[in-house]
């Protein structure tokens, strides 16, 4: 029988029930209810120790919950949902001594979907040198190789957890932009693509969010479609304004 729990998890590209996650006394997630559509940029936003990270590390088979189900691309998550996840954790490194070739070299050979041509123009964009050795990098320079090697991937999830930290006002709008673009390119018209944001950089990624999801406390405190978010509230901006003051 097809229960409406079963259709929404089909058509969804995230999707929990009920899912709590506890450190101690401390809820990370607290009966979360969450259901993400397919296809869509989606900002998720909310104050630190919302459950943001915990949310995407979740989704990612890192951490488990202690109560609750969670259904990513309409599985469990796992080994076999996240070879069609590109994920970004927040704190990510890369390796000092490779430069950056040889980080898009090893995205070829490991990374499933990795399309190395897209990398190398968003590299170009971005102002990364092919040839820079990782450890000579500034922290703004490294979280841009990161994220390229997230968005140069044709899968029909990434998870980009805080990835304009570092990133300098001026370089973020560029980057941003880069991002609007290359995510309508028809390059990408193959898959459908869901893409999860974090950030704190609120006003300057609004832009690029069609959904947004506002957690407070382990739970959501908001969700919608952004126009009509904007619509009912001027900005995405307003609307964290308006929730969190
Ligand atoms: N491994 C852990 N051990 C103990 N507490 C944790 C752990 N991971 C998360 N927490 C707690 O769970 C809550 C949610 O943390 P989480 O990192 O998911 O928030 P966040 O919304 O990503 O925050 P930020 O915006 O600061 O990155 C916080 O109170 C945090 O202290």
């Amino acid at each position: 029988m097809t229960t409406i729990a079963s259709m929404t998890t089909m058509t969804s590209a995230v999707y929990c029930d009920g899912v709590t996650k506890r450190f101690g006394k401390q809820f990370a997630l607290n009966e979360l209810h969450l259901a993400i559509p397919k296809g869509k940029i989606v900002g998720v936003l909310g104050p630190n120790g919302a459950g943001k990270s915990t949310l995407f590390r979740m989704l990612t088979g890192l951490a488990k919950p202690d109560r609750g189900s969670i259904s990513v691309l309409g599985q469990r998550p796992g080994w076999r949902t996240n070879a069609h996840i590109a994920y970004l954790p927040d704190r990510a490194r890369w390796y000092g001594d490779h430069t950056v070739n040889r980080a898009f070299h090893w995205g070829e050979s490991l990374l499933p979907g990795f399309d190395r041509a897209v990398a190398e123009r968003l590299a170009a964009f971005m102002n990364i040198d092919l040839d820079a050795r990782v450890s000579g990098m500034s922290r703004g320079q490294e979280a841009r190789l990161m994220l390229i090697l997230c968005v140069a991937r044709s899968v029909p999830l990434i998870i980009l957890d805080e990835p304009f930290s570092g990133i300098d006002v001026i370089s973020r709008e560029r980057i941003i932009e880069s991002l609007i673009d290359h995510m309508s390119s028809s390059e990408l018209a193959d898959v459908e693509r869901t893409v999860l944001i974090s950030t704190h950089e609120i006003y300057e990624a609004e832009a690029l969010f069609d959904h947004a999801v506002f957690l407070r406390d382990g739970q959501v405190a908001l969700s919608g479609d952004a126009d009509e978010l904007r619509a009912a509230h001027g900005s995405m901006h307003a609307t964290m304004k308006q929730l969190y003051r």
